[in-house]
């Protein structure tokens, strides 16, 4: 198992700086997202990895390797695209065994390698069949399928599934991450979905306008943003302003806030800082001795109610479990220090 890493990476076009200054490391065998907006540079960074973009600035390292300007062919490194990119010609036996005889690989072992791949995928049944006569689910397991045979040390994927109906995007979801541990890959991953990112990745990168925001673990990108951008755009969080006003416990602080007073974890605290402070809506809990808020909008969601809330003007959202709370009715609610976090810059 291999790692990758990248060292002041620069990409632009035509004078806009699509990739801006990425530095990072992936460990070996370990599964990385790249999350962000449409045009924030995830495709573009994904592209000087595999070598098929060559960086104005920076390098790249697969394990010890500088591979800044290896061209692809000589990466050890395998793309799977959104668009399958199958030869509509071949048949998915001849499909697979593609890159392998390219690579002049004897009979045999292209043999044992596509047999093991078709049968890890489930395609035994479909192996002399043409890329039209399958489903999209299908068509994305024989496009999985030659990235594995080439056994390489890092798969690259540009949003594999985005042409997949809900349900076989998770199927084939499970199946990307049991073969990406299977086949013991190092695993780089393009989506704008943040949902599969947290249920894929060991870690999340989540890029904004070119550069790496905050990467870490989904837990801690949930709960822990550091930003507001990070905490919109993972679950849609509640982002306010606030002020610092007195300490309460040790590292505890009482936060003025348009909403009332909220208590917060604060690290590095100053009387009278100006703040923003996110939370997240399910955090909320009832209590009667809570902060006011009227209910403007409901609505019942199975395990839990989504309650669309206003306090002094200000609208937010806060989730519980169980309520009779109706439109226009007042409820009262608090929310755990632990579960207020000060963001290091706001949306
Ligand atoms: N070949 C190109 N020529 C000119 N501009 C480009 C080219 N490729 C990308 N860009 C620009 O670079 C920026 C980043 O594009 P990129 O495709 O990497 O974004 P992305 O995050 O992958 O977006 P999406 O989710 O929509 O695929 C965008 O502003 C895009 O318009």
């Amino acid at each position: 198992m291999i790692g990758v890493s990248a060292n002041g990476l620069v990409m632009r076009f035509d004078g806009v700086t699509a990739v801006d200054d990425v530095t990072f490391d992936v460990a070996p065998g370990e599964f990385v997202t790249l999350l962000g907006p449409s045009g924030c540079g995830k495709t573009t960074l994904l592209k000087m990895i595999s070598g098929f973009l060559q960086p104005h600035a920076g390098s790249i390292r697969l394990g010890d390797e500088d591979i800044t300007r290896v061209p692809p062919e000589a990466r050890d490194t395998a793309l799977c695209f959104q668009s399958y990119a199958l030869f509509p010609h071949l048949s998915v036996r001849e499909n697979l065994e593609f890159g392998l005889r390219q690579k002049r690989l004897s009979r045999d072992e292209r043999r044992r390698r596509v047999e093991e791949v078709a049968s890890t995928l489930e395609l035994d049944p479909q192996m002399d069949k043409l890329p039209n006569q399958l489903s999209g689910g299908q068509q994305q397991r024989v496009s999985l399928g030659r990235a594995l045979v080439m056994r390489p040390g890092v798969i690259l994927f540009d949003e594999p599934l985005s042409n997949l109906d809900a349900r076989l995007r998770d199927q084939v979801r499970i199946l990307i991450r049991r073969v990406q541990r299977d086949f013991g890959l190092t695993a780089i991953y393009v989506t704008h979905d943040q949902s599969e990112a947290l249920a894929l990745s060991d870690r999340i990168f989540v890029m904004n306008a070119g550069r790496v925001e905050q990467a870490d673990t989904p837990e801690a990108l949930y709960y822990r943003p550091r930003t507001g951008f990070v905490a919109d755009f993972i679950g849609g969080a509640n982002i306010l302003r606030g002020r610092l006003t007195a300490q309460t416990a040790p590292g505890e602080w009482a936060v003025d806030t348009p909403i009332g007073v909220l208590t917060a974890r604060v690290d590095a605290p100053r009387r009278g800082a100006e703040v923003h402070l996110c939370w997240r809506p399910e955090t909320a809990e009832l209590a009667a001795d809570g902060l006011p808020a009227q209910v403007l909008h409901r609505a019942f969601q199975g395990h839990f109610t989504d309650l669309a809330v206003a306090t002094n003007g200000v609208p937010y959202r806060i989730q519980v479990p169980r309520t009779q709370a109706r439109e226009g009715d007042e409820i009262r609610f608090r929310i755990a220090p632990e579960h207020v976090v000060v963001l290091e810059a706001g949306p």
